[in-house]
């Protein structure tokens, strides 16, 4: 493909006017590549979330633009970008977010349903047995442990088959164990289907299953590693933080 899965030119984001105004992006120009998995870290305030919410978006730069799929996404009207959103991006936050009373597969549906299509059951359990819960689909989310309901929260994601997925500290309520569950789907992900994603983690480990780790440091890019190792990820976070104490 020729363009880009997300790429942002300059990206201001700024909170605020006057003294009190906060500029959590300044002048951010990013690619990320189709197919591949980047980790966004910095320490807090950097503006991770922000950046990973102009990129997915769900907020409006200040100034500079975003390209998902090859399509500018400013000046696009509220109706429109909720159309995108719908079809080329998928989400995943900390919180699972999942709605108690529906079962897994309800919950999984809901995109769909939101978008005005009627959900194949099969396709439903494709995806919950892409996350390795198709023996789960009637469960409700209070039966299912923080892992599994993860799961659940990230095939609703997959559901439309999005083209880039985007994870706000996705593992960040899961202990160890389950996180390296949930990233391993991830990277897996990544690798056989060609899923772009971009995550946000303050976790080294968690990062360091990512092909790429971009750095950000008072809302600018602050460097990168490659295939780098935990340990390395964190020598370069505490410099960082060393730096910005
Ligand atoms: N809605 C808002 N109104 C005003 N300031 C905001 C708003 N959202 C974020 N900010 C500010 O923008 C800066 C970046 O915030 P952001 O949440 O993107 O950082 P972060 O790196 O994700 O932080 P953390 O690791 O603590 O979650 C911070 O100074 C924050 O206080």
């Amino acid at each position: 493909m020729a363009h880009e899965a997300v790429q942002l030119r300059h990206v201001t984001r700024r909170y605020g006017t006057g003294g009190g105004a906060v500029t959590a992006l300044d002048e951010v120009s990013l690619d990320f590549q189709h197919g591949t998995f980047t980790a966004i870290m910095g320490p807090s305030g950097s503006g991770k979330s922000t950046l990973l919410q102009c990129a997915a978006g769900l907020d409006r730069p200040t100034s500079g633009s975003v390209a998902v799929g090859g399509t500018e996404l400013t000046g696009l009207s509220e109706t429109r970008l909720t159309l995108l959103r719908r079809r080329q991006i998928g989400f995943v936050f900390q919180a699972f977010n999942l709605l108690p009373s529906l079962t897994a597969g309800q919950n999984v549906a809901l995109p769909l349903r939101l978008a005005g299509r009627r959900p194949a059951p099969a396709r439903i359990r494709e995806v919950l047995e892409r996350v390795g819960l198709g023996e789960r689909m009637r469960h409700r989310p209070a039966e299912l442990s923080g892992g599994q309901q993860q799961r659940v929260a990230l095939a609703r994601a997959l559901i439309t088959r999005p083209q880039v997925l985007f994870g706000d500290e996705p593992t960040g309520a899961l202990d160890s164990q389950t996180s390296r569950e949930v990233l391993t789907l991830l990277r897996d992900m990544v690798r056989d289907e060609g899923r772009t994603t971009v995550m946000v983690t303050h976790d080294p480990v968690a990062a360091s299953y990512a092909d790429r780790v971009v750095f950000l440091v008072d809302g600018r890019v602050d460097g990168e590693l490659c295939a780098a190792s935990a340990q390395e990820i964190a020598a370069q976070m505490a410099q960082l933080e060393d730096v910005t104490c």
